[in-house]
């Protein structure tokens, strides 16, 4: 019998592998133990608060810092113990993308971007003939004389993008590349991102404090808290159900709360209706769960707050429902065929009359 197909080649080397990497900053451990492979063609998010590490991560990836204990592997290559001048070509396998954009205000955005190829000392029709690509591909066409100053930050955005990817790459490091953009743009940015990586497969590590980032585009999220993972899997499942306390606060903003005049009424003994909360995500979200529990308890059931997204291709909500029962003595067996279609359920209390 066949297995299923791996999604990825086990014979070809991850772009990115970091094993039990820790680095210490005299008492104070900025980094602890980490564990990450990046395959080719994902998109992978590294989410976490101030200070919990990104920075230091990055640093190791890119052989800025060295590691106490640990490994990093780019493309199956170690990096320890390598030399400036060795380092080179290594660093020039992960394009970056900064939140500040680090331009050369006095370089146009054409010499911008063929920056990387003149240090690799690629031939200038070669870099001329790359810039316009490159400026097509991120949508500034015409703009190749243009200094900095005289674009808006997304546009500087797509010229740092374009950068990243003047010498291919094989893996693109977005350090808080949306953190600096009003929402409009960070939107505009990440599809930008998101298209890349589907057209030219390309690979991506987005370093970000936003869960709304990690939403849009990551298919694999690590949550990093002082230092260490506390949290990773797919996208959809960590926000269908969080974890650990930290991936839930970074959460907060993103989730649907309950309404507030519907808290305000809630009676935890009794009621008209029984109000519930129901976490719903991954493939059993599309059954038609509400019809079915109206249909088997008689029931009368609304949608009193909440909301369904789609996140990665899976469907992900929370909702609050109001649900009148034929009887009260109904309710247990109504919470239990609930439960047995979302992941999570619960009863929040009762109101009574129309909330
Ligand atoms: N060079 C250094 N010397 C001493 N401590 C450091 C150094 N670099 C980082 N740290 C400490 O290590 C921890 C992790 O810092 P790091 O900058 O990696 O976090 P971060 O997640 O990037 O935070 P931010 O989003 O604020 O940049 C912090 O407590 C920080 O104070």
């Amino acid at each position: 019998m066949h297995s299923a197909v791996p999604d990825h080649d086990d014979h070809q080397s991850p772009i990115l592998r970091l094993n039990g990497v820790s680095k210490r900053f005299g008492e104070h451990a900025a980094i602890s133990d980490i564990n990450l492979t990046i395959h080719s063609g994902e998109i992978l998010g590294i989410i976490g608060r101030s200070g919990a590490g990104k920075s230091t991560l990055i640093r190791c990836i890119n052989g800025l810092v060295q590691p106490d204990q640990g490994t990093v592997e780019v493309e199956g290559r170690a990096i320890a113990g390598l030399s400036e001048s060795e380092l080179q070509p290594v660093r020039r396998r992960i394009g970056m993308v900064f939140q500040h954009f680090n331009l050369l205000a006095n370089k146009t955005v054409a010499q911008n971007i063929a920056l990387p190829l003149k240090i690799a000392g690629r031939p200038r029709p070669e870099r001329q003939r790359r810039v316009l690509e490159l400026l097509e591909l991120v949508g500034l066409s015409g703009r190749e004389h243009n200094y900095p100053a005289q674009l808006s930050g997304g546009q500087k955005q797509r010229v740092g993008i374009a950068r990243a990817l003047a010498a291919e790459p094989a893996l693109l490091l977005s350090d808080e590349a949306t953190s600096a953009l009003d929402p409009e743009t960070t939107e505009q940015i990440l599809r930008l991102l998101g298209d890349i990586n589907k057209r030219l497969g390309l690979t991506i590590l987005l370093i970000t404090h936003e869960m709304e980032v990690i939403r849009r585009i990551a298919q694999r999220v690590i949550v990093l808290d002082s230092g260490r993972i506390v949290e990773e899997g797919q996208t959809w499942r960590i926000f269908a159900t969080p974890q650990s306390a930290i991936t839930r606060k970074l959460l907060g903003s993103v989730l649907p709360e309950a309404p507030a005049t519907l808290l305000a009424q809630l009676n935890p003994n009794a009621g008209e209706e029984a109000i519930f909360r129901l976490d719903l995500g991954g493939p059993g979200a599309s059954a038609p769960i509400l019809s079915d529990i109206a249909r088997q308890f008689n029931a009368s059931l609304r949608l009193v707050g909440g909301g369904m997204d789609d996140i990665q291709g899976q469907p992900v909500g929370r909702l609050f429902l109001a649900v009148r029962p034929q009887s009260p003595a109904d309710i247990p067996a109504i919470t239990n065929a609930l439960a047995g279609h979302t992941l999570q359920t619960e009863l929040l209390g009762y109101v009574s009359g129309t909330v």
